[in-house]
């Protein structure tokens, strides 16, 4: 089977500053894959680059084996690239529910017939609901984002990306900000999405990425210093290395809880 994301020696440059250096890395269908690596490594640079908001300086990009290194973020994201980011992107006024419903219409091309009463949209209101459902989200559908616990607004963005039907999902960090005890619930749902998707994370939180991962690929100075599954990974010395001492280290309690 055909990898869903694969890039073949992407870099890019900015300036005199190689941000991400010969990168090969491969996404397989139904992936569950971690990307970490040290504060300023490029992870973030990287799914740039995957997603097309910054254009690589060398390399290519392949979507189930067709080249996309030239394919702008739209076309990308109607194949079926999602993304969620760092910071919040919420509306805090709005509802789940609305907010789910906005995302669907605006993959359905929708947006032009506002005008229309919402109600005549009940296939929308029932995906909606349904989309809510599986992230655990339904009983709050009506409560106005702002009003949300962080974690369950960080679930809601992951509802948006979702209601896109991405076949490729990737989370920048769909943890930050969440208070330990909510972060759990966040990565059990990234894990029960649907199997065909496939998911690449970053994430810092060593203990998330050695439970959740199937794999991990370990970016460091923008080049991949390794990739494998978590118990390769947590076994690696060079690994070790560049978490020693390191704010983020805890790659021994990651595996310790793996
Ligand atoms: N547009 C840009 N112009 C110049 N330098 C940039 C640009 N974008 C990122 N960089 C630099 O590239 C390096 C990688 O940044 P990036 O945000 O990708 O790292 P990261 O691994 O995601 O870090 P973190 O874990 O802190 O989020 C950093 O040194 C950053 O300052």
């Amino acid at each position: 089977m055909k990898p869903a994301l694969q890039t073949h020696g992407l870099g890019v440059r900015f300036g005199a500053f190689q941000a991400v250096n010969d990168v090969h890395l491969s996404l397989e269908p139904g992936a569950r894959q971690a990307l970490i690596g040290p504060n300023g490594a490029g992870k973030t640079t990287l799914i740039n680059l995957l997603t097309g908001v910054i254009k690589p300086t060398a390399g290519r990009i392949e979507m189930d084996g067709q080249d996309i290194t030239a394919f702008t973020a739209d076309r990308r994201a109607r194949m079926g690239l999602a993304r969620t980011f760092q910071i919040n992107t919420l509306f805090p006024s709005l509802t789940p529910l609305l907010s789910v419903v906005l995302a669907i219409s605006e993959r359905e091309g929708l947006g032009a017939v506002w005008w229309r009463p919402l109600t005549r949209h009940t296939a929308l209101f029932d995906e909606a609901h349904a989309l809510l459902g599986r992230l655990k989200l339904d009983a709050l559908a009506d409560v106005p984002v702002g009003e949300l616990a962080y974690g369950k607004q960080r679930l809601l963005e992951i509802a948006l990306a979702m209601a896109a039907r991405p076949r490729i999902l990737l989370l920048d960090e769909p943890a930050a900000g969440v208070p330990e005890d909510e972060s759990g619930e966040l990565f059990e749902a990234i894990a029960e999405l649907p199997q065909d998707i496939s998911v690449l994370f970053i994430e810092h939180d060593m203990k998330l990425v050695f439970r959740f991962s199937r794999r991990i690929s370990v970016l460091v100075a923008g080049q991949i210093l390794t990739e494998g599954t978590p118990a390769e990974i947590g076994a690696d010395p060079r690994v070790r290395e560049v978490y020693l001492g390191h704010a983020h280290a805890g790659i021994h309690a990651g595996v310790a809880h793996g």
